[in-house]
Formats: structure tokens, C-alpha cells, sequence
């Protein structure tokens, strides 16, 4: 019996005709839609923002989980909320003041994640664990879809996992980057529970087919 989630990324869709996709993904196994803003500050590149998102809420009934890649995400909370998002993710390298920004998510009706750089260890986490909803673990850098998976994520899910397990809670390990049916299989082993998936879904030939596939690992 399979419990993971599959979150496609849709960085890597047609803009063009962005509707479209998300039908797709409407159709499909996705458990939820993974939405990536970025800044050009905090990550290197610059992808979409809130009227984006706010367009697509009306069109998909899948639970939008929005990672900010950007600085000072504590700005945003509301907005994010108000666009529809079902999960909120803030990388612990952006907030200064951690703690609060994550009861003010909650505030906010949403889950609260904080997402973690390749670099960064889970042993930050310590004090701030038992208030999450779940652990975003980066496996590449972030900014682009199609990068190569940095192997070493899968000792970190397993570690995460452990330290999950060890407090007793039920919180989350998502994991995005380079994920396809190799390395999803992994994780998954490893205890992930939310795959994200971009360039292996949309650059695939047959996207339903492929997130069933990565539903059925
Ligand atoms: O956050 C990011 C990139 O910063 C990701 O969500 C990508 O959009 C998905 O990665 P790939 O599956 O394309 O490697």
C-alpha cells in the first residue's frame, strides 16, 4: 500500500498554455500542486508571483502547496493565503525569526513547512520540529527545474525520519529536486512522503502515465 503524495512542479510547465496543464494535473494521480515563486534575490532566477496562483485556485480542486523562494517570505503570509494555499513553505535560511513566522501561517489557516537548502542540516530543526506540518528537504539548489539530484538527500530523509519518529510526531518530509522513478523510489524507502516532480512529469511523453508511476513506487 503506497501513502506518499506526488506534488508536481509546475515550473516546469507550458506557460503558454498553463490551463491546460493544470487540467492535466486535475486528471491525474497529483495529490497536490507545487507552486515555486522565486525573487531573483534568494535564488538566482525569477519565476512567477501571486496572480499567477491566484488565477489558478478557480480552476483545480487539488490543494496548492506554494514554496517561497524568496526573502523575507514573513511579508507574504496573508497574501499566500489569500491566493489558496494549502501548505506555505518558508526556507529556514530566509527568516530571521522562524518561530513567528510559522504561528503566523497557522494564524493564517494554512500548514505550515519550512523548506531547507542542500547545505543547511536538519539539526537546526531541533527546537522547531514539533511545530511543523512538514520538512521541505531540498535535493538540488534552488532556482531551476531539471537539475541533477544531490545524492546525499536520501541520508538526510533518513535522518529527518529518525528524528521524527524519535519525538513521536506526524510531521511531514516532502523532497523536490531531481526526482524521478530511481531516486523517488529512494526517498520513498528512505521515508519521504511527498515527492516533487517537474521536468521528470512535464517532459515525460505521457504525464498521467508518468505520476501514476511515480504514485505507484
Ligand atoms: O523548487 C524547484 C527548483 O527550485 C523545483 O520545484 C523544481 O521545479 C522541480 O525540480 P525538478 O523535478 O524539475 O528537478
Amino acid at each position: 500500500m503506497n501513502h506518499h503524495l506526488i506534488a508536481p512542479s509546475i515550473l516546469s510547465a507550458n506557460f503558454l498554455d498553463l490551463r491546460k496543464d493544470v487540467e492535466m494535473l486535475d486528471n491525474s494521480e497529483a495529490d497536490w500542486i507545487h507552486l515555486d515563486i522565486m525573487d531573483g534575490v534568494f535564488v538566482p532566477n525569477i519565476s512567477f508571483g501571486f496572480p499567477v496562483i491566484n488565477s489558478l485556485q478557480y480552476i483545480t480542486d487539488k490543494p496548492l502547496d506554494v514554496h517561497l523562494m524568496i526573502v523575507q517570505p514573513e511579508k507574504f503570509v496573508l497574501e499566500v493565503a489569500r491566493v489558496g494555499a494549502y501548505v506555505m513553505n518558508v526556507h529556514y535560511e530566509a527568516c530571521v525569526h522562524l518561530h513567528r513566522v510559522i504561528e503566523e501561517i497557522k494564524k493564517a489557516g494554512m500548514k505550515a513547512a519550512v523548506t531547507l537548502n542542500p547545505h543547511t542540516p536538519i539539526a537546526l530543526l531541533e527546537d522547531i520540529l514539533h511545530e511543523l506540518d512538514m520538512v521541505l528537504l531540498m535535493s538540488v539548489n534552488p532556482g531551476f527545474g531539471g537539475q541533477h539530484f544531490i545524492d546525499h538527500s536520501i541520508k538526510k530523509v533518513s535522518a529527518l525520519k529518525e528524528m521524527i519518529v524519535k519525538k513521536n510526531l506526524s510531521t511531514l518530509i516532502e523532497v523536490d529536486g531531481g526526482i524521478n522513478l530511481e531516486t523517488g523510489k529512494r526517498l520513498i524507502n528512505a521515508g519521504a512522503d511527498v515527492l516533487v516532480a517537474g521536468n521528470f512529469v512535464f517532459s515525460s511523453e505521457n504525464p498521467i502515465e508518468t505520476i501514476h508511476r511515480l504514485k505507484s513506487l
